[in-house]
């Protein structure tokens, strides 16, 4: 197994309550001999995910511990203590066993947890990402998006003045048609008192969803803001607590799910469908991705029958990446790519450091 670091910068930065994203620094692993290659991508985010320093001692221990047979052997890193580097060794060993069966990422990943006599959907739904800004930034930015045919667009809120970002809301939703949704993310920005006051009045001018209104750990002020004509969905909250405890303290419609944050896609599907069962809507996000990681969390998606809009569209943000993009969006849609395993178009990325 090899371990190659990265560095790439955002084409400007990312907005958010939790800060600004502006670089994603991160490792490419590949493992494999000949014909039978994979390749992974860890790329953690503090707040998500372990450290950078967390994540490279947990894939130097992976390469010290590989011997002789590299896709049965490796052990994947603990994708709670360190989910990046677990969604780095599991996504290699993914996509060099899919590609050794001839059979896509999306369609080994359905059987962790779903029917797999669905059929697998060639796309998946997306919705664009906007980070906070001006009224006038944020309107144009989500008028370009439905120019470009998205269908849901998910705004940052939660960096200003509630005030500012119902008038940011209220002004996009004039400014697009009825058939475009909203949602918001407010990435634990606000108390429960102002978080109450904000859902009632988004309620009135009717949102898709709102993606953690408080911090990660009050699952029972998230259980609260339920029912009052918003849907409320967690993000941070599924990294401080687990599925499991967010079903348990009914605290979310929704969830989010990020791949790199959950220890991998094996597990992002796994989790995808406990929450499906216990009712609570799967949505898969990336965490601003190299194209490695963004296209594993296509397969993911598609991996979910009917999935809903996904945070997907995140290629855009960067201002250069490791290999081209395999994945076209248009029409609001995210494409699945051609081939087996993460699909064609990997092959040089494959092959990195062959130091095996
Ligand atoms: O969900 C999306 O549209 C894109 C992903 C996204 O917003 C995000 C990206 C990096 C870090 C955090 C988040 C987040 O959902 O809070
Ligand atoms: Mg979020």
């Amino acid at each position: 197994m090899w371990v190659d670091p990265f560095s790439l910068r955002l084409e400007s930065p990312l907005g958010t309550a939790a800060g600004e994203i502006t670089e994603r620094r991160g490792f490419l692993i590949g493992l494999g001999e000949g014909e039978i290659r994979g390749v992974g991508e860890a790329t953690p985010l503090p707040g998500w995910t372990e450290s950078y320093e967390a994540c490279r001692s947990a894939l130097d221990e992976v390469t010290e511990a590989v011997s002789t047979d590299p896709i049965s052997e490796v052990e994947t890193p603990d994708p709670t203590e360190t989910p990046a580097a677990a969604h780095g060794v599991d996504l290699a060993t993914l996509d060099a066993v899919a590609r050794r069966d001839g059979r896509p990422l999306a369609a080994v990943l359905r059987e962790r947890g779903f029917d797999a006599d669905e059929p697998i959907s060639d796309s998946v739904p997306v919705n664009a990402t906007i980070g906070d800004g001006t009224v006038e930034e944020t309107v144009d930015a989500a008028t370009a998006a439905v120019e470009e045919g998205f269908d849901w667009l998910k705004l940052k809120v939660g960096v200003g003045e509630p005030e500012e970002d119902l008038t940011r809301v209220q002004a996009v939703h004039n400014a697009v048609d009825d058939g475009v949704s909203l949602r918001l993310d407010a990435n634990g920005a606000w108390d429960r008192s102002t978080a109450r006051r904000l859902v009632d009045r988004l309620a009135e001018t009717g949102i898709g969803y709102l993606e953690q209104p408080l911090p990660a750990e009050d699952l029972a002020g998230l259980a609260e803001l339920r029912g009052r004509g918003v849907d409320i969905a967690v993000d941070e909250s599924l990294a401080a607590t687990s599925v499991e405890a967010v079903v348990e303290a009914v605290a979310a419609d929704v969830v989010v799910i990020k791949p790199m944050a959950v220890g991998g896609p094996s597990r992002a599907v796994e989790l995808a469908a406990v929450a499906r069962s216990a009712g609570v809507e799967p949505v898969v996000t990336t965490t601003v991705d190299s194209v490695v990681a963004r296209t594993a969390a296509v397969h993911v998606a598609a991996a979910i029958p009917n999935v809903t809009a996904c945070g997907l569209a995140t290629g855009w943000l960067l201002a250069a990446d490791l290999a081209a993009d395999p994945v076209s969006i248009s029409d609001g849609r995210a494409s699945l790519p051609a081939g087996y395993g993460l699909g064609d178009g990997f092959d040089a990325v494959r092959r990195g450091r062959a130091d095996l």
